[in-house]
């Protein structure tokens, strides 16, 4: 990966636990706040104020979550203790505007587990005028720590197709799971 601090782990869950997880959380309530559907775990996120904090504390990770982030931590793929989740889902032609995940509000290491459907996102450094594209893979890993998670940004174009290597990908429906250490100031 020519991104550094970015790695993509394909393969990270096999096609149970995707199965598995993504059963678990369509039985739970989404948000329907924003454009695209989301489920808030641990603190709630402000996408308003670009904040989270203490007042927004909505308890421990419940299990399904807690095994995932004690795994991911274990595994040695986030240094710190992860207690934030934050579930998206995207249907056909959604996506998300490019953006660096809140920096006053999140630890150095970000990671997104991708279910159903294969997605390309990008990364984009407007410095350097630099663009590469990552295909997230259901049961993938991708790990954002360092100049991937500060310098870059990441998004996922609204669109109902990905091109990836000459071919085009229709997309399906695709839930992600990111995780994230919550920093209290
Ligand atoms: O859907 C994803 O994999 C990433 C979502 C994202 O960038 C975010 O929630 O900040
Ligand atoms: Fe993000």
């Amino acid at each position: 990966m020519d991104i550094d601090g970015l790695t993509n782990l394909p393969g990270y869950l096999d096609a149970d636990g995707q199965r598995d997880l993504l059963a678990t959380v369509d039985a739970l309530p989404w948000r329907e706040d924003l454009r695209r559907r989301v489920q808030h775990y641990g603190y709630r996120y402000d996408y308003s104020r670009k904040k989270v904090d203490a007042d927004e504390f909505l308890g421990p990770l419940p299990a399904w979550a807690g095994g995932l982030a004690e795994r991911l931590h274990r595994d040695g793929h986030a240094p710190r203790p992860l207690d934030q989740v934050i579930v998206n889902e995207y249907q056909p032609g959604q996506g998300i505007a490019a953006h660096v995940d809140c920096v006053p509000c999140f630890a150095d290491t970000v990671l997104s587990v991708s279910l159903g459907s294969a997605c390309v996102m990008t990364f984009s450094l407007p410095k350097a005028q630099r663009r590469v594209d990552v295909l997230m893979d259901p049961g993938s890993l991708l790990v954002m720590r360092g100049p991937a998670r500060y310098d870059w940004r990441h998004g996922i174009a609204a669109r109902k197709s990905d091109r990836w290597q000459d071919c085009v990908i229709p997309r399906g429906r695709r839930v992600s799971l990111t995780f994230r250490t919550v920093l209290i100031t």
